[in-house]
């Protein structure tokens, strides 16, 4: 990876830059460190002539194994800790550097490669546990129109310059990162917009980017197979709010974790403003609005701006919010960032809608598949629904297990009217399994509603996530409203061992469901079951409290 073209840098400046020690081998000390490098790489079939090869400790392997494949492709050199140098043992042929963390100089070093990018374009960092992409997209509308032709890394695409690609990754490796943000520089994008994962965080993936502005949007239940526990997905969010990182930061203080943010960025030195939604919040700016309504009003010390989020649900209100205090952090005026968050925003698969036409109900495909997400979700289209809401409920395999229940508890509990229980990604697993511990959770929070004497909801089983979309659609008419979470932008399913896939598009799938159902009749009088739990009617407008 890496784009310092022909020139490079020497080993003696890789050397210096990560703080290691050179080992020369056979060759002379010297004659190592004048080998001129031209880029980084972390995985050996990336590595490409004359590229530093990084060999670091994984959880499944050391990269040190690889150290003869990466040479025999052309690496000029390899980085490594004191345990990979150990293993590679003999001359490996090329300068050996040896580091104490050579992942926390991974990113720094690539930056050094690339002509350190981020100090020439403005870079936006999102990050939290929901509504990354969301406030990601809504920035980069916002900037677009502020002409400030903003790259953005995201979970669903990257843009370099004006070129949309699908993304692997949310936040890539740093090598990759670093040279995205060289290709936007030299494409022309005067600006970027990141989303920046705890995975990243916790493995140093944006080391070496300087942010101009970070925002925090929340902290819930997600990822405890990877972090262990709330406190560990804590600190590697954390991680990012440091004035090393950034200038600036923007943290929505709903949460506690919000608040501890906040004081902890503040206690490290970095500047930042807080963001309440909650009444009486000792907040900088508050978000103020009618229930249910898309435009909100943001007060604070720079004066009340009326502002309208382009996707429903007071979630999305708070991702606007955040979206325009960073543009105002950033020294965009006011009346400006009012202006560029007036409009349309497209979030691939986040509240999308599919249009079926007249006859049919509101279909919606959403990404929510954390607890929290969905509860929220679940909420937005309650609010916005007169007939019934009919959502899927499932969750993905091979990651957090303990989510599974709660996720299947949050759609009852914020007013489904029926859920379908069904698949997502099932991954290596029993999809069956997966599906009975959502159940479980759904169950639970039917006894509860039920002894409590509130309405419950109906629940089905679909053992394929195909059968769940028809199933939706067949009970479902012009007044209701269908959700399918879990997937959103997703193009494919993972079944079966770790990178197998089988093409699947859930609004693709709702169109083949509906041509299959066949032509439905236009008046919302004669199609549909009896309305549902409550709510008020679904509009693209907001709906009158
Ligand atoms: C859990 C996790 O994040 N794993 C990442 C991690 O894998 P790992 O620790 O198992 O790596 P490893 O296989 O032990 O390899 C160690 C080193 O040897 C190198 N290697 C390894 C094997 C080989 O054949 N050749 C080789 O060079 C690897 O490049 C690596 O540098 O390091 C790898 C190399 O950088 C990543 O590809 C891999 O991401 C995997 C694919 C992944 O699925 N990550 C997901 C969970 C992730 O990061 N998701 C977040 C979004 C989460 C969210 O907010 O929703 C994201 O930012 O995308
Ligand atoms: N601020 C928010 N708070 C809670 N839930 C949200 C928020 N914004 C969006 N959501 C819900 O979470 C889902 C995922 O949103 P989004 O993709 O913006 O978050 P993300 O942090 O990028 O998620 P991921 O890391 O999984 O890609 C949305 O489809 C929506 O249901
Ligand atoms: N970045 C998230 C995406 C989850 C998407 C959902 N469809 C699933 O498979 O669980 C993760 O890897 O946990």
């Amino acid at each position: 990876m890496g784009t310092c073209g022909v020139h490079g840098r020497t080993v003696a400046e890789l050397t210096a830059c990560a703080g290691a020690e050179l080992r020369a081998g056979d060759s002379a000390a010297e004659q190592a460190g004048n080998v001129r490098i031209l880029g980084v790489s972390e995985v050996h079939t990336e590595v490409r002539p004359g590229d530093l090869f990084v060999a670091l400790q994984g959880r499944h392997h050391h990269g040190a194994s690889k150290v003869a494949e990466a040479v025999a492709a052309g690496a000029g050199a390899v980085l490594t800790d004191a345990a990979g140098a150990r293993s590679i043992g003999r001359d490996p042929g090329v300068p050996l550097l040896v580091a104490e963390h050579p992942r926390a100089v991974l990113g720094p070093l690539a930056s050094l490669l690339n002509g350190h990018p981020s100090h020439h374009l403005p870079v936006f960092g999102v990050t939290g546990t929901n509504g990354k992409t969301t406030t990601a997209y809504i920035l980069e509308a916002a900037l677009r129109r502020l002409e400030q032709h903003p790259g953005l890394v995201s979970t669903p695409e990257t843009v370099v310059g004006t070129q949309r690609g699908p993304s692997r990754m949310t936040t890539p490796s740093a090598p990759h990162v670093q040279d995205l943000l060289a290709r936007m520089r030299a494409a022309g994008n005067r600006s970027a917009v990141m989303e920046v994962s705890s995975h990243a965080l916790d493995q140093e993936r944006v080391n070496g980017v300087r942010f101009d502005t970070v925002a925090f949007t929340n902290l819930t239940h997600e990822h405890l197979d990877y972090h262990g526990d709330m406190e560990s997905y804590f600190h590697a969010k954390a991680r990012l709010f440091t004035p090393e990182f950034a200038a600036r930061a923007v943290i929505v203080v709903d949460d506690d974790a919000g608040w501890r943010l906040d004081r902890l960025a503040r206690r490290r030195g970095l500047p930042t403003v807080t963001l309440g939604t909650r009444p009486g919040a000792a907040a900088t700016w508050h978000l103020a609005g009618v229930e249910g309504a898309d435009e909100f009003e943001l007060h604070g010390p720079r004066g009340p701006m009326r502002l309208r989020a382009p996707l429903p649900g007071e979630h999305n209100r708070v991702n606007t919010a955040l979206a325009a205090l960073m543009l105002l952090g950033a020294g965009h005026p006011l009346q400006e960032v009012a202006r560029a968050l007036d409009g349309p925003v497209r979030v691939p698969g986040r509240m999308e809608r599919v249009d079926l036409g007249p006859g049919w109900p509101t279909v919606l495909v959403d990404f929510a598949h954390t607890p929290d997400a969905t509860a929220k979700s679940v909420s937005a289209l309650r609010a916005r629904t007169r007939g019934r809401l009919v959502v899927t409920a499932s969750s993905g395999g091979d990651r957090d297990t303990s989510k599974r229940e709660l996720t299947g508890r949050a759609v009852v509990e914020s007013g489904a009217d029926v859920v379908v229980v069904t698949d997502d990604n099932p991954r290596s697993e029993d999809p069956a399994a997966i599906r009975a511990a959502v159940m479980r959770g759904v169950d639970a929070a039917v006894q509860r509603l039920r002894a409590a004497g509130q309405p419950i909801p109906d629940v089905v089983e679909a053992s394929t996530r195909r059968d769940a979309i028809r199933t939706a659609l067949e009970l479902t008419g012009p007044q209701d409203t269908v959700a399918l979470y879990g997937k959103g932008h997703e193009r494919w399913m993972e079944i079966g061992p770790p990178g197998a896939r089988v093409p699947f598009v859930d609004s693709d799938e709702v169109r083949v469901a509906a041509r299959q159902i066949g032509p439905r009749a236009a008046s919302p009088a004669q199609a549909g079951p009896p309305p549902g739990r409550g709510g008020s009617g679904w509009s693209a407008a907001p709906v009158a409290p």
